[in-house]
């Protein structure tokens, strides 16, 4: 892979974190602010304020795969945008190889459950408008050889011209995920990337992403509803409690070996404790969400 560098204009570090430590949230609090203006009034729509997050801290240590799962609503896209750089915390720090990051950059990259892509773009047009963005200066013999190496990655090869609307579910996210991948980022971060596709395609690339994942050894973060997914793929997987004021319940480690296969990990003899753990946790959160709702 060409390999590309970029000045990210780190700001002073504010804090000590361990040296395995890549990322590191400090007490990460989100509060939405409630809506009391007149027009709101008028129509009826008044809101109060609203804890998404609580005390939110937690270290990401380099080339892991962490999964972020919880009931629904309980805050994970909230979180993963933060991490983004794409929502602010009320409170609390997110630091990155022990600088604060307060925005997105280029080491963060995302993959979103939508796609995202530009409609009126096609594959390659994509891939090179995302390069063009963070790398202006990027020479354009090197812009095409990394949209190629990342169209290759992806298994894209041969659909470099088409637009959007000609391609799959899965091929759209797959462009999506070839131009996340080719800016390079520390971390890739992905909010429920397979969750608008159909069974089969959803898990062929799921197998594409741990085949990625151990060519490159990135770091990533994913948010998914799927426990299946998040024990196929995941180092650790981050169990969020239910909100208002969500927080981190527990983290398992997750001791399959790599490479992966889906046949070899669901027949792992700790695979179907730590699933049956899962679903209690999720159980019990979403019950408790729904008792209070009564
Ligand atoms: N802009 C906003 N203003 C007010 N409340 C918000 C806003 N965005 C999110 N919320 C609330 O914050 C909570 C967390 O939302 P978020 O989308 O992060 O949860 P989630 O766990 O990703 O949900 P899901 O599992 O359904 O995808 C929800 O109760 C949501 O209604």
């Amino acid at each position: 892979m060409t390999s590309i560098s970029y000045n990210n204009n780190p700001a002073p570090a504010v804090a000590e974190v361990g040296e395995d430590v890549q990322l590191s949230l400090q007490g990460i609090t989100k509060v939405f602010p409630g809506k009391k203006d007149w027009m709101s009034k008028l129509l009826r729509r008044t809101s109060s304020e609203f804890m998404a997050l609580d005390e939110i801290s937690l270290d990401i240590k380099h080339n892991k795969f962490v999964s972020i799962i919880g009931p629904s609503g309980c805050g994970k896209s909230t979180l993963l945008n933060i991490i983004a750089g794409l929502a602010s915390p009320s409170s609390g720090a997110l630091l990155m190889n022990g600088y604060l990051v307060e925005g997105p950059g280029p080491d963060r990259g995302m993959v979103f459950q939508n796609y995202a892509l530009m409609p009126w773009m096609t594959v390659e047009g994509n891939i090179a408008f995302a390069l063009e963005t963070v790398y202006p200066t990027m020479p354009k013999v090197q812009q095409k050889r990394v949209v190629k190496e990342n169209i290759e990655l992806v298994g894209l090869t041969g659909a470099e011209t088409k637009h959007p609307h000609e391609l799959s579910g899965g091929m759209q996210q797959r462009v999506g995920i070839a131009r996340a991948l080719a800016i390079n980022p520390q971390i890739l971060l992905m909010d429920e990337p397979f969750g608008a596709l159909d069974a089969l395609t959803r898990g062929f690339l799921q197998e594409e992403i741990e085949r990625i994942w151990e060519q490159q050894r990135k770091t990533v973060i994913m948010v998914t509803h799927s426990i299946e997914e998040a024990l196929l793929l995941s180092d650790e997987i981050i169990m969020m409690t239910r909100g208002p004021g969500a927080k981190v319940d527990e983290i398992l480690e997750i001791p399959f070996p790599r490479p992966r296969k889906r046949e070899e990990v669901e027949t792992h003899p700790e695979y179907n404790n730590l699933k049956l753990e899962m679903e209690q946790h999720l159980y019990r959160e979403t019950r408790a969400v729904e008792k209070s709702r009564i």
